[in-house]
């Protein structure tokens, strides 16, 4: 029997074990989506213990603690940290099956040491052993990612955010890893939801010009965009809880904007011919600075209404939508391609089934001398654990080309989630020595080894281009 959670965790051959441990394990990480935040790495903020450094802001774990009837007080709740620790070390072990069960053990193994299995009966060892280390310093944020050896993070911010803490970090001499911001303008599209109107409020504010006509609004985006870029922003990101596609003109654009301002009902067509357009408009300007455009395609975000009045959004309440995609998606990207204003894109489906079509749609829009130009986007969210890493993988290699890939991201708002790489890598090299030990593949480790670290690090380094004048001032 293999002991669990070994060196040889996840790698079931030798060329598996030779491929991680040679090639994958020590390749630094670039994190070109999550949702961390850059105050907090700017700051360095310490963690009082292992409750708020593990636990606050995880709505993965979240939804497992609910799953397991444990009240929500322990979970959101004002219960003590201690409590709501037991309350998660009395789950883990009903996670088994769960990638949590895996994750949660890889973190508190890598970060801290921890070798007991986390259940109820060690909670005490581990929260003492834990909270000694916190304590004695070294392990703030930037620690964490430091000892994670991250070298770049793509944060995931608002347009008309100031990227205070971006350019603080720039300018910080003292922090290696890049902290590049995402342009992520999902207010600005949802031109139904009561967000709208003051985002738009926001967004006047921050280019210091009320915004009164949709010649205004695509003028300040334009604006905002040559800012992010200037920050050394190379991604965009777009929550396309269904793809939109309904021909317009900007006039006809223009009109529905008029319309959601003087606070009318806009029609779902009208909704969408807003968002074709405006998304076309914002697709024309990544290409032109050189982003990649990431579509995180059919969410369905807040389903518990009770609970999203309660607690906001991303509090574990979401789940897989199930629009159709082929159609949309492919005269979306037409309409771009049309022009040859198509930027780098990465498309993510929530919903697995969606992989194939993606992966095709993908290979009806490479080109232009980028390999890898349209990426299938990692395994998201409910789709990051074992299986679905896999699926996402083998439909890559089979419809397109894996050794193009631009690999994991942690999606997280925790500091601890950079064991989701390591995670990923194990997959990866497991399911290569596996073709090797089965003949499908030969033993040819330059060849084999290449592709590891391409899809651990370089292609995305390639990819996104980020620049070394975004480096911090010396
Ligand atoms: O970027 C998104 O829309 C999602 O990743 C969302 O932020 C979600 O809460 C998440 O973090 C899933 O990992």
């Amino acid at each position: 029997m293999k002991p669990f959670m070994d060196d040889n965790f996840l790698l079931n051959n030798q060329t598996a074990i030779d491929l991680y441990h040679s090639f994958a394990k020590d390749m630094p990480i670039i994190d070109y989506h999550c949702h961390l935040s850059p105050q907090e790495i700017y700051e360095n903020k310490s963690f009082r213990n292992l409750t708020d450094v593990w636990l606050s802001g995880d709505h993965y774990k979240w939804r497992a603690l609910r799953s397991n009837g444990v009240e929500e007080q322990l979970i959101t709740g004002d219960a003590p940290d201690r409590n709501k620790f037991d309350a998660w070390a009395a789950t883990v072990p009903v996670t088994l099956g769960n990638p949590l069960y895996h994750w949660s053990h890889l973190e508190l193994k890598r970060f801290f040491g921890i070798d007991e299995l986390i259940n109820l009966k060690n909670a005490g060892v581990i929260w003492e052993k834990v909270n000694t280390l916190l304590a004695g310093g070294g392990y703030g944020a930037r620690d964490l990612i430091t000892r994670s050896r991250v070298k770049v993070i793509c944060t995931t911010d608002d347009p008309a955010d100031s990227l205070e803490y971006h350019i603080k970090l720039k300018e910080d001499a003292g922090f290696d890893t890049m902290v590049l911001p995402s342009f992520r303008p999902d207010k600005g599209l949802e031109i139904n939801r009561a967000t709208f109107r003051p985002w738009i409020d926001r967004l006047g504010e921050a280019v210091g010009q009320p915004i009164a006509s949709y010649g205004e609004l695509l003028s300040a985006l334009e604006a905002r965009i040559r800012f992010f870029d200037s920050i050394g922003c190379r991604v965009s990101d777009h929550a396309l809880d269904y793809v939109p596609y309904a021909a317009a003109t900007e006039e006809e654009a223009a009109a529905i904007f008029a319309k959601a301002l003087q606070g009318a009902e806009v029609s779902h067509l009208e909704e969408q011919q807003y968002k074709t357009w405006t998304l076309l408009f914002l697709g024309r300007q990544y290409n032109k600075l050189g982003w990649a455009m990431q579509l995180h395609i059919n969410a369905s975000r807040n389903n518990n209404s009770r609970m999203f009045a309660r607690l906001g959004p991303d509090t574990g309440y979401d789940s897989i939508n199930d629009s159709q995609v082929a159609y949309p998606l492919t005269r979306l990207l037409d309409a771009l391609e049309t022009e040859n204003a198509l930027p780098k894109t990465i498309l993510y489906s929530l919903d697995p089934v969606n992989y194939p079509i993606l992966a095709t749609v993908m290979g009806s829009f490479q080109g232009g001398g980028v390999a890898g130009k349209m990426q299938l986007g990692s395994a998201w969210w409910f789709n990051d654990t074992k299986d679905g890493m896999l699926v996402q993988m083998n439909t890559l290699a089979n419809i397109g080309l894996l050794s193009r890939f631009v690999g994991m991201l942690t999606d997280s708002r925790s500091f601890l989630s950079y064991t989701r790489h390591e995670y990923f890598r194990r997959l990866l090299c497991d399911m290569l020595g596996d073709w090797v030990e089965k003949g499908e593949a030969p033993h040819d480790r330059e060849l084999l080894g290449t592709m590891v670290q391409d899809i651990c690090y370089h292609n995305a380094q390639r990819y996104f281009g980020f620049r070394q004048q975004d480096r911090r001032k010396a």
